[in-house]
């Protein structure tokens, strides 16, 4: 078996929510879930939440391609916020555009990114999905509370039905399951992030937001990743979780979301309206993957 040549990637993060970028916008790159996997294993490979391939854009009217994997299974996804902005500084640091302002295609969903005079980037992450078809969610069973005119879904936990959150179900693309907590320091992520995740009311799973609201301009945030598990930082996530408050009545139009990684700002004025998030994105290093032979454990 002929090796493989080595792949040239940056790896960036955005709020430690960390990512290996590659180029494809030259020639297509021809990777398995396999070498997905080991890319993202912090072990085996290089490591990393997601895993983002910027490709040409297939419509006249967009710059740019935007494909993300889950670093932990390899999967195809349809959104990333932060991978957003990294995208952002990618194609400009590696010279694909001189753009301030970028209009990118990803799988069902078209973005617009923003450098910003103080050299974060600004994503106009389009609208919010509420309609359960969409998201996907399939509510079966118990009726929703309704705060403020928006729902609150109950999930029970499968392993202990007794064991019941009640969720607001947004989609940015990405589907999204925000509940409440007094405080994010104390909540129990590890334990109800991944039967939230794997519930069976989201057909295609869910990332898992846990919100704790210090005030209508404040929120601290931790989210347990669909295919990744708790990371630093969500950037989808940050934008269902505020949008989810705005809907509740709990949050002002502009709000400042504190991860564990740092710091986002998240705009929206409503239903009808995109939702806006402005954060880093901080390139860390370039360098070359050489991927195993078949007897690896990746094969
Ligand atoms: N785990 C997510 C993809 C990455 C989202 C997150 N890293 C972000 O910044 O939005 C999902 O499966 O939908």
């Amino acid at each position: 078996m002929t090796a493989r040549p080595p792949l040239p990637f940056t790896k960036m993060h955005g709020l430690g929510n960390d990512f290996v970028v590659l180029d494809a916008t030259r020639a297509p790159l021809d990777l398995s879930e396999a070498d997905l996997r080991f890319i993202g294993d912090r072990r085996f490979g290089i490591g990393a939440d997601q895993i983002l391939v910027v490709e040409p854009a297939r419509a006249a009217d967009a710059d740019f391609r935007y494909r993300i994997f889950n670093g932990a299974t390899g999967e195809e996804v349809e959104h990333c916020g932060n991978g957003a902005r990294c995208f952002m500084r990618y194609v400009r640091d590696h010279g694909l555009t001189d753009r301030d302002t970028v209009r990118v295609e990803t799988m069902n969903n078209r973005i617009v990114l923003e450098m910003t005079p103080d050299g974060r980037v600004t994503v106009d992450m389009n609208q919010p999905i509420f309609a359960p078809a969409q998201i996907p969610f399939e509510p079966t069973g118990l009726a929703p509370r309704l705060v403020n005119g928006f729902e609150l879904w109950p999930l029970a936990n499968p392993a202990d039905p007794a064991q019941v959150v009640e969720v607001a179900a947004v989609s940015m693309g990405n589907p999204h399951a925000v509940q409440r907590v007094e405080n994010v320091d104390t909540a129990p992520v590890a334990e109800v992030g991944p039967w939230v995740e794997a519930h069976a009311t989201f057909p295609r799973k869910v990332n898992a937001g846990f919100l704790q609201v210090v005030d209508r301009g404040h929120v601290r945030l931790r989210v347990y990743e669909r295919g990744a598990g708790e990371t630093l930082a969500c950037g989808t996530g940050a934008c269902a979780a505020v949008v989810a408050g705005i809907r509740l009545g709990w949050l002002d139009a502009v709000v400042d979301v504190d991860t564990r990684g740092g710091q986002l700002t998240i705009a929206w004025d409503g239903i009808g309206h995109s939702v806006r998030m402005t954060g880093p994105a901080v390139t860390v290093f370039e360098g070359t993957v050489a991927f195993p032979d078949r007897d690896c454990r990746f094969t």
